[in-house]
């Protein structure tokens, strides 16, 4: 059986203050969970965030990471830098990251093996844009994507792999894939990934689905049977509707 993941991916939002005080928001609006719960604060306010979630249940994952160990690489940080402030969870692919900082599969498997060599955990996100849904093309984008940035894995990697799928089209935009939407390609990607690796691989590994998830959505979605849960963006900004998402997941 699979447990859920809720986890808020806070983009460029919050300064140090207003971390603060969602933090303290959160632990007074999520007493319990079912599920994993993960927020994923700025770079900046990481460190911070993570100590004073100390002892919680609520975990704190990074937005982003560099491929290298260390070195002349202006303005970025590594896993090394990540692990050493307590944080062993990053979210690797987001589509803002392929769409405005130019980051392709090739680039996210070389950041899937430092992670991984790292012993960290990745959330992996991955989706098809609008015109590729509308020209029926979106299993096929789905399946390059995992293929060309996680099916060199060996088959041990899968454990410390949690995947995202994202359809562009949903996020940010207040247009959710309908829950059927949603099973349809997560049983997809699960197929996917029994065919490359195993049924074994491919009923272990986390599916959530991220996309304009809110309190109002979320229990449909989170109730199909291969959603795992949700990366939430901008619910995931407001206390209380984070904690109903949270909720929601069981
Ligand atoms: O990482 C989260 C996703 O980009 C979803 O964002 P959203 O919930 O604001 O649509």
């Amino acid at each position: 059986m699979r447990r859920k993941i809720v986890a808020g991916n806070w983009k460029m939002n919050k300064n140090r203050e207003e971390t603060a005080q969602l933090i303290s928001e959160l632990k007074t609006a999520i007493k319990k969970s079912d599920a994993e719960v993960i927020i994923a604060p700025t770079f900046v306010n990481l460190a911070e965030s993570a100590g004073k979630l100390k002892g919680s249940f609520i975990q704190v994952a990074a937005q982003n990471m560099h491929f290298a160990e260390s070195g002349a690489y202006t303005g970025e940080i590594s896993a090394d830098m990540l692990k050493s402030i307590g944080v062993s969870t990053v979210i690797l692919g987001h589509s803002e990251r392929r769409a405005y900082f130019g980051e392709d599969d090739s680039l996210l498997a070389k950041k899937v093996d430092a992670a991984l060599k790292a012993g960290m955990r990745i959330i992996f996100c991955f989706g098809e844009e609008l015109e590729q849904r509308k020209s029926g093309e979106h299993f096929k984008v789905v399946e390059s994507q995992l293929k060309n940035a996680l099916f060199h894995l060996k088959a041990a990697s899968w454990k410390h792999i949690v995947l995202a799928y994202e359809p562009v089209w949903a996020i940010g935009t207040g247009e959710t894939a309908s829950p059927e939407q949603a099973q349809e390609m997560h049983a997809f990607i699960r197929k996917t990934i029994a065919r490359t690796y195993s049924d074994d691989i491919a009923q272990g590994v986390t599916i959530l689905y991220g996309g304009s998830v809110k309190p109002g959505n979320a229990e449909e979605i989170f109730s199909k049977v291969d959603v795992d849960g949700g990366l939430i963006g901008g619910a995931s900004l407001v206390a209380a509707d984070f904690a109903a998402i949270v909720a929601a997941a069981r």
